[in-house]
């Protein structure tokens, strides 16, 4: 049933017109203290409130029942929404921009590309991939920075022409390979792969535009998230000796079990079980997408309150990640909370998002992720080498100074 026009406006200040609570939201993203400016605001106005963001009226929303209500609805009740900057970057035609029936054609697109039995096939690239990455930017070196500055704005901005450029040639060139050699080379990378899936009556594949922008989003979605994750990790092994040997024990154990020069394989990584773990507590602890925007498509009753049309819908995933009463001693690193996951209640822990829009690049970040930390700390050990532990986001994490860290080569192992 339509909710009465007559429920009250959640809580909360609209701020002064236009700018709202932009600024004071960016400053304290920018400080590392956004997470307690939620925790504030929740504390004064309980679990909805109102501000004004990006020049938007926007609810607040946070804990359990309210990320359920984000990721479960269905898109005429809430669709999705960037902020105009990021919809510039990636393309009208990306997939965070598309809902209904175009959003789960794209996703099935991508998704044949994404799965699991799949991604076993690229293991082996993304092993010489990591190798290529350490002889060329680790080996031989005595400091690396690990996590550069992101590129401001505007140059982000003109990089996307050309890019979406490179990508349109790539495409004409796999299309006439596609032509030539036909469906046995369906799978060799993501634009082969979308191209061969066709565009069948609106139902399925995907238009050359949908194309150039998904390829695009993709690469940006993987990049800057996978890392974040990995720059926090290695933050983590070196701030935490303990931690690190049980990493070191692991992945040292299954170099050993192999031949030198040796790819890993699926079966290897599946023995990464305390690694894994060590990446979720940090995905816990250091969400890469810290929250985001959604859309009211209608007038919506929440907690007594009338969420009005068209206004902006804002949800951060900190307030689950570190509630007390979900993760005891939240601030604490203790990669053994994943030891049982299926504990962990249901939309509470949600480093990938949850339901229709869950990140489709889960395993694909895993398989990374896990391939380079193998390698690292195979390879080398390292300390910390600046001064300032903490970071900033912008809006991904970014370690003060870019997180420069000394390297020592290992000896290599003996079997
Ligand atoms: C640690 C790594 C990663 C994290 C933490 C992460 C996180 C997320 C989150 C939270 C969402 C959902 C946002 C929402 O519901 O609004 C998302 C969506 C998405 N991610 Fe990831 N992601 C990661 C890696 C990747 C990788 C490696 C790829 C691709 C190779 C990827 C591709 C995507 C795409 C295409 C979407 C949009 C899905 C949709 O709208 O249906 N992500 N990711």
């Amino acid at each position: 049933s339509k909710p009465s026009k007559r429920l009250p406006l959640p809580p909360g200040s609209l701020g002064i017109p236009i700018v709202g609570q932009s600024l004071i939201f960016l400053r304290q993203l920018k400080a590392n203290t956004a997470d307690k400016w939620f925790e504030e605001r929740a504390k004064k106005y309980g679990p909805i409130s109102k501000l004004s963001l990006f020049g938007k009226p926007t609810v607040f929303i946070h804990g359990q029942a309210a990320n359920k209500f984000v990721f479960t609805s269905d898109s005429s009740t809430i669709s999705n929404q960037q902020v105009a900057s990021v919809r510039a970057i990636l393309g009208e035609r990306n997939i965070t921009e598309l809902s209904g029936e175009d959003h789960k054609r794209v996703r099935d697109a991508l998704v044949s590309f994404l799965k699991p039995e799949c991604l076993k096939q690229y293991i082996e690239k993304m092993d010489a991939e990591v190798r290529r990455h350490i002889d060329m930017h680790w080996e031989g070196h005595q400091k690396v920075t690990v996590r550069q500055m992101s590129p401001i704005y505007n140059r982000g901005l003109q990089a996307t022409t050309r890019i979406r450029n490179i990508v349109i040639d790539l495409m004409r060139e796999k299309r006439v390979e596609l032509e030539q050699k036909g469906a046995s080379i369906s799978h060799q990378d993501l634009i082969t792969c979308l191209l061969s899936i066709g565009q069948k009556n609106n139902k399925e594949g995907m238009f050359e535009d949908e194309i150039v922008h998904n390829v695009v989003t993709i690469m940006i979605a993987g990049h800057d998230t996978s890392s974040v994750l990995l720059t926090f990790i290695i933050r983590l092994l070196a701030n935490d000796p303990t931690i690190c040997a049980s990493v070191v024990q692991e992945q040292e154990k299954i170099a050993k079990s192999k031949a030198s020069g040796e790819w890993l394989t699926w079966e290897d990584l599946a023995k990464m079980k305390y690694t894994w773990k060590v990446a979720l507590e940090t995905l816990r602890i250091v969400p890469p997408v810290f929250g985001g925007f959604r859309k009211a498509m209608k007038d919506i009753e929440y907690g007594g309150y009338l969420i009005p049309k068209r206004w902006q819908i804002f949800w951060v995933k900190s307030m689950t990640h570190m509630d007390g009463d979900i993760f005891q001693d939240p601030s604490k690193y203790d990669p053994m909370r994943f030891e049982n996951q299926a504990s962990i209640p249901p939309y509470c822990f949600i480093p990938f998002g949850a339901g229709p829009r869950i990140c489709p690049g889960y395993e694909f970040a895993r398989i990374e992720t896990l391939v380079t930390i193998h390698y690292l700390v195979t390879r080398f050990t390292w300390k910390l080498y600046c001064t300032d532990n903490g970071f900033s986001r912008d809006p991904t994490a970014i370690p003060a100074q870019g997180l420069p860290i000394q390297i020592v080569p290992k000896k290599i192992l003996q079997k």
